[in-house]
């Protein structure tokens, strides 16, 4: 089978937009250049539009098993492809938690029968999430399928337990993947302990514990020669922990979501307005200023959504008591376009290489470039489609983002994972 996708643009190695086509043979990429002139069992016209390669995101959350009114592994691989994405690593805080290789398995089976596009499935660090108590049984679940090991959602509360999971992990040379978060020193906050939280008589979550588990985290990376990796990253401390700990040549890397990047606890002005609800908090001005340090000196190693879909009804029971977090899938790489590129924070080939390469790189995925003799996962963006973000045009099931309404440029127009289509904005009539 051959795809010929014609009339396209593509960046150069300069980050220079040029013309070209692509050849898709058996799933693969066979030959990328201009002019391609082949026979093919099917031709595309790109109609000037720029190919990528497809998106990576190694932080989402599907909710399948388990949380099936908030999203399935259906509909958030669909929207995934929507986003632009050809692969994605799921979460493990579902129900059962996979912390056994039968539940794993299981998680496995769904994948192989209802996603759209590719998922790594995270097994847990703890039976049952945890954070602490009984690890799973770490080497059987690297060798089923785990794509790395994480408690996400919550914070692995003793060093001794991090310190055995890495340990382990390294064996089997897999990552650790840590939300970062002192339970002791939470006292129940749903926004930044700052200013805003004190405005609006909200408890606050102060920045310290997360950046005190990263700080201790990345010595037992060093002492059990394991890859660490810190989802979410949200504070300054927290990026000159990350930083220090580089260079002095610890195996640690780091990842930002677009809503730190984008926003700050002043954004939250409602306190009816849960969209502005995830945790970590939006935090401070100081503290965004940092990550955007980090993101550009390269401590922060990439962009990742933390996709966390909720129910309405389960988001509208106000701040206190409604879940964290927000969808991030469907508007991640249009709401980067748009606020960094457009507005000349960074270069195209910058974005491309957080939301693609890097991610991919960092877990020595073989994904995440267009190249010839790669996997043929690839996204067409029309660069020029301006658009207002619109929740109830989602196709996850989440409708809790606090940028519905925001005005964005920079579409998906065509998935294409393994040689195959899998999202077009045509068949949705726009
Ligand atoms: N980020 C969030 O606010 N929520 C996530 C959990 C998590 O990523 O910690 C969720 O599963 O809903
Ligand atoms: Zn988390
Ligand atoms: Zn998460």
């Amino acid at each position: 089978m051959k795809t010929l996708l014609y009339n396209a643009k593509r960046l150069n190695e300069d980050g220079a937009i040029v013309e070209t086509s692509l050849l898709i043979e058996d799933g693969k990429v066979k030959e990328i250049a201009a002019g391609i002139d082949s026979a093919a069992d099917q031709k595309i016209d790109c109609e000037g539009h720029l190919l990528l390669p497809g998106l990576v995101d190694v932080h989402i959350h599907l909710r399948e098993p388990g949380g099936e009114h908030k999203e399935t592994i259906k509909t958030g691989t669909e929207a995934a492809a929507r986003g632009g994405f050809t692969t994605i690593c799921s979460m493990p805080n579902t129900k059962p938690v996979p912390d056994s290789v039968e539940n794993l398995q299981d998680v496995n089976r769904r994948i192989e029968e209802t996603a759209a596009i590719r998922v790594l499935p995270y097994a847990s660090i703890t039976r049952e999430l945890q954070g602490g108590g009984e690890l799973t049984d770490i080497p059987a679940l690297a060798k089923n399928g785990a794509f790395a090991f994480t408690d996400d959602g919550v914070g692995i509360q003793t060093a001794h337990d991090m310190l055995t999971a890495m340990k382990l992990a390294a064996k089997e040379n897999k990552a650790v993947v840590a939300h970062c978060e002192d339970n002791s020193i939470v006292y129940g906050g749903v926004v930044h302990d700052g200013e805003v939280a004190e405005r609006l008589d909200l408890p606050g979550l102060p920045g310290l514990s997360e950046s005190v588990q990263i700080a201790r985290d990345v010595l037992l990376a060093e002492e059990a020669n394991c890859h660490y990796h810190v989802c979410h990253i949200s504070t300054k401390e927290s990026v000159r922990a990350v930083r220090d700990a580089k260079a002095a040549g610890i195996k640690v890397t780091a990842e930002v979501t677009p809503h730190h990047l984008l926003l700050t606890e002043f954004d939250v002005v409602d306190r009816n307005d849960t969209n502005f609800k995830m945790n970590p908090p939006l935090r401070s001005k100081e503290d965004h200023q940092a990550i955007l340090d980090g993101l550009f000196d390269g401590t922060i190693d990439f962009i990742a959504t933390d996709h966390a879909p909720h129910a309405e009804e389960e988001k509208a029971k106000g701040f206190i008591e409604s879940p964290f977090g927000i969808v991030g899938l469907e508007t991640a790489f249009p709401l980067m376009y748009t606020y960094f590129v457009q507005e000349g924070k960074c270069t195209l080939k910058q974005l491309v290489e957080w939301m693609a390469t890097k991610p991919a790189d960092v877990f020595d995925l073989p994904y995440g470039k267009m190249e010839e003799g790669a996997v043929a996962d690839l996204v067409l963006m029309d660069l020029d489609n301006e658009y207002t973000i619109d929740k109830n045009d989602f196709k996850s099931k989440g409708r809790n983002t606090p940028f519905h309404g925001w005005k964005v440029k920079g579409r998906p127009v065509l998935t294409i994972f393994e040689g195959e289509i899998v999202y077009d904005l045509k068949k949705e009539g726009k």
